[in-house]
């Protein structure tokens, strides 16, 4: 777990073998103290160098190990023991230096970096903080502001920045433990006592509680409910305010909060969800680790909508050519000037050139002959993209991908229509797509492992969290925001406001609830597919709409918004009104008010109070019964898929965990019970009726969510 080794006849060199990022586990923590009492009571050694095995520094604590009790030496003395040495101690630092492992850093004498390292405490991000000293010792070094910026956002930075921020004393191009070598041996001899950190005075700053209040301020503001950023001010306060002895203290107490909390499970469980959902698999054994994935170096975006635009750029930015086709001249043009602006500014954004050489425009498709992989991103109209995939059938070579970015239809229908189904998958983007993190990517019942392992790794290629969905309607994220809008809507008519339901949901965690959401969005899109789906239209009186559509409950509130032409935030009226189109300052409607009135008296529907806890546990609950459902049915293969969908791709807020682990810690006993409630209080819900696998897993003793998968027992996996 760590080597031993003299070199230059003086120079212990003791490197981390712990692969795949050399994170500090109990073995590692053991092998560092023994090594470092091995090298301060030989008398051959003068100094020590620390470096990572595999050109990876530390990955820091292993986060594995949260989840049980404490085994091996703690993190905290090996660390002071290594700082208290009398023999000078130079970190070498590749690749990265995180958490545990900046924070081993911050004990050693001296630090050298690579150029290309990167260093940071992303503990926060976690749950948790810098609790091996590294809130005490970074204020320390780089002064208050800096490091509370550091600390609270968890970002990660280059060497150079270390090197400003006087992180590190030297950054270099070449072999960074050579240069740790000879750096010690001239360390040797000289005084240690201003190397060490924990011995330095923080520089204060003359407006400390301002500018910790500043902090604060931002931190509520951004992440909403979140404890762990508001721990690391008061940590970085303490290290302001108290010798370092009272500071670690502070430290382990604000760490013993945020443990017993619950937040840093949630935090940790995110961090290996996202993980775990890379690791996709299909039914005929073909994964992950045993497909291979295509190289695609060209590419073609059909249609240059919203989402066909963020595409563009989401693939010409990580350096794949693409052709950009639309049926005008005029809309084509349009495409062509909003992608060209985008490109600018995300090149700037990132200070690098925009790579604009790659991108070719034209309003044929017969100009797609030669390219590796098509994404069609038309109108959501299934004979439209028939015609278009019968068409890309034709003109691209035999080869070529063909992938769609539906939001909901059926993949496998558009493959039926080629010459190739088993090159044909979906690309589900999320919109703004070259924002947006989330990439489902639809495995049709035909689709091959190569095409599902091209599109998972060109998701990875363009930075994207991509997780593998079976074919259904609305695939995973979709399905199952159905019932979540549905039971939105229902509370309305039951005596609710949009203010009051967004409220509660901003108070569980989400930056913006469903209303406000939904006018950022646009109402349109959702009328237009309820209108092709028979819900609403011409045939239904839109007087006295009927509250029921084929045989289930039904909210026509949304489409009567709809009718009066309130599409949200872009046409300045929707669930709230705006001063003005475009702006996102939402304020309270009286007149939407005054509709849900209307409706009531209309339909004799009493308003009722309603709780805020009534509408988490409708609108939450039911979202993840729909969740237990795709397990069911095999379109999901695991709870952690599903996680990674709605944190990703609807925001669902990280220190909950996503909509599966969130029940699973409300206790899936009390979900099961209050969806029963629930149901019989509106038995003409079927998605309020609590789902097979919900009540095997309560049956079973309700394991913990990284068990479900032995339970589910599917006929059909599509995964
Ligand atoms: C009351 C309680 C009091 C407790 C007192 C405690 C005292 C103080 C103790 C500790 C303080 C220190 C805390 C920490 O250090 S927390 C960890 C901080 N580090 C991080 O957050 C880094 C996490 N890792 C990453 O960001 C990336 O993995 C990466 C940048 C290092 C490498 O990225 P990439 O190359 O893309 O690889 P993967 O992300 O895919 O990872 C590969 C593989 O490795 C696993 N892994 C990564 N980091 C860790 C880790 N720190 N611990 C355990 N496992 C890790 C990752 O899960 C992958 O594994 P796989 O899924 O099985 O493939």
């Amino acid at each position: 777990m760590a080597r031993y080794e003299l070199v230059k006849r003086s120079v212990a060199l003791i490197t981390l073998t712990n692969p795949p990022v050399n994170a500090l586990s109990s073995p590692v923590r053991h092998a560092i103290a023994k090594s470092m009492e091995r090298a301060l009571s030989d008398p051959k050694v003068t100094a020590v160098v620390i470096c990572g095995e595999n050109g990876r520094f530390c990955g820091g604590a292993d986060i594995r190990e949260f989840a049980g009790p404490l085994r091996g030496p703690p993190l905290i003395p090996v660390l002071d023991a290594i700082e208290a040495g009398r023999k000078p101690v130079v970190a070498a630092i590749e690749g990265v230096a995180l958490g545990g492992g900046f924070e081993l850093a911050l004990v050693c004498h001296y630090r050298i970096a690579h150029s290309k390292a990167r260093l940071g405490l992303p503990e926060v991000t976690l749950g948790i903080l810098p609790a091996a000293g590294g809130s005490q010792r970074l204020p320390r070094l780089i002064g208050i502001p800096a490091a509370l910026e550091l600390i609270t956002t968890g970002r990660h930075i280059s060497a150079q920045e270390a090197l400003k921020l006087g992180i590190v004393d030297q950054v270099t191009d070449q072999n960074a433990c050579e240069m740790a070598v000879e750096f010690a041996l001239k360390s040797v001899g000289k005084p240690l006592s201003s190397r060490r950190v924990s011995m330095l005075t923080t520089p204060c700053p003359p407006d400390l509680d301002a500018l910790l209040e500043a902090a604060t301020m931002q931190v509520k503001k951004k992440a909403r409910g979140v404890m762990a950023p508001l721990a690391c001010i008061q940590a970085v306060r303490a290290a302001a305010t108290m010798p370092f002895s009272k500071g670690m203290k502070r430290e382990s107490e604000l760490m013993t909060t945020l443990f017993n909390s619950g937040q840093a499970q949630a935090f940790q469980y995110c961090f290996f969800a996202q993980r775990t959902a890379g690791k996709w698999t299909l039914p005929s054994g073909a994964q992950w680790n045993n497909s291979k994935p295509r190289e695609i170096r060209s590419a073609a975006v059909i249609g240059l909508g919203t989402m066909g635009r963020g595409i563009v750029v989401s693939l010409a930015r990580v350096g794949i050519s693409v052709i950009a086709v639309e049926s005008e001249k005029k809309l084509l043009e349009n495409g062509r000037q909003m992608v060209i602006g985008m490109l600018e500014r995300d090149a700037k954004r990132r200070g690098v050139s925009a790579s604009l050489n790659l991108l070719n425009f034209t309003l044929s498709l017969q100009d797609l002959k030669d390219v590796d992989l098509v994404i069609e991103a038309v109108f959501e109209d299934m004979a439209l993209k028939k015609r278009v995939f019968q068409e890309l059938s034709k003109v691209c070579r035999p080869t070529t991908l063909l992938c769609t970015n539906t939001s909901g239809l059926d993949v496998d229908a558009l493959a039926g229509v080629t010459n190739r189904p088993h090159l044909v998958a979906g690309m589900h983007f999320f919109s703004p797509a070259h924002v947006m993190k989330l990439l489902e990517v639809v495995c049709g019942p035909r689709s091959s492992s190569e095409t599902i392992a091209t599109a998972m790794s060109l998701g990875k290629k363009m930075g994207k969290v991509s997780v593998a969905v079976g074919n259904c309607p609305g695939f995973v994220g979709n399905r199952m925001l159905k019932p979540y809008l549905d039971q939105a809507t229902f509370l309305l008519e039951e005596g609710a406001t949009p203010e009051q339901i967004d409220k509660a949901l901003e108070d569980f965690g989400f930056a913006m609830g469903v209303f406000r959401m939904s006018d950022l969005a646009g109402l349109d899109v959702g009328w237009r597919v309820r209108k092709e789906s028979g819900l609403t239209g011409p045939d239904v009186d839109s007087k006295n709409p009927p509250r029921r559509r084929q045989g289930h409950r039904y909210c026509p509130i949304p489409d009567m918004v709809c009718e009066q032409g309130r599409f949200g935030q872009k046409t300045g009226r929707g669930w709230y009104m705006y001063d003005k189109p475009g702006d996102t300052n939402a304020k309270p409607d009286p007149l939407i008010q005054n509709l849900l009135e209307t409706y009531r008296s209309r339909y004799g529907i009493q308003p009722r109070n309603i709780s805020d806890q009534e509408i988490i546990e409708r609108c939450l609950f039911v979202l993840a019964n729909e969740g237990f459902r795709i397990l069911e049915d095999g379109m999901a293969a695991r709870p952690e898929d599903i996680d990674v969908i709605y944190l990703f791709g609807y925001a669902f807020p990280r220190h909950r965990g996503g909509p599966m682990f969130y029940v699973s810690m409300v206790g899936l006993e009390r979900v099961l019970e209050r969806l029963e409630y629930y149901h019989q209080a509106h038995p003409d819900v079927p998605h309020l009726e609590p789902s097979a696998l919900l009540k095997k897993l309560v049956a079973c003793g309700s394991p913990p969510v990284q068990k479900w998968r032995e339970y589910i027992k599917t006929m059909h996996s599509h995964l």
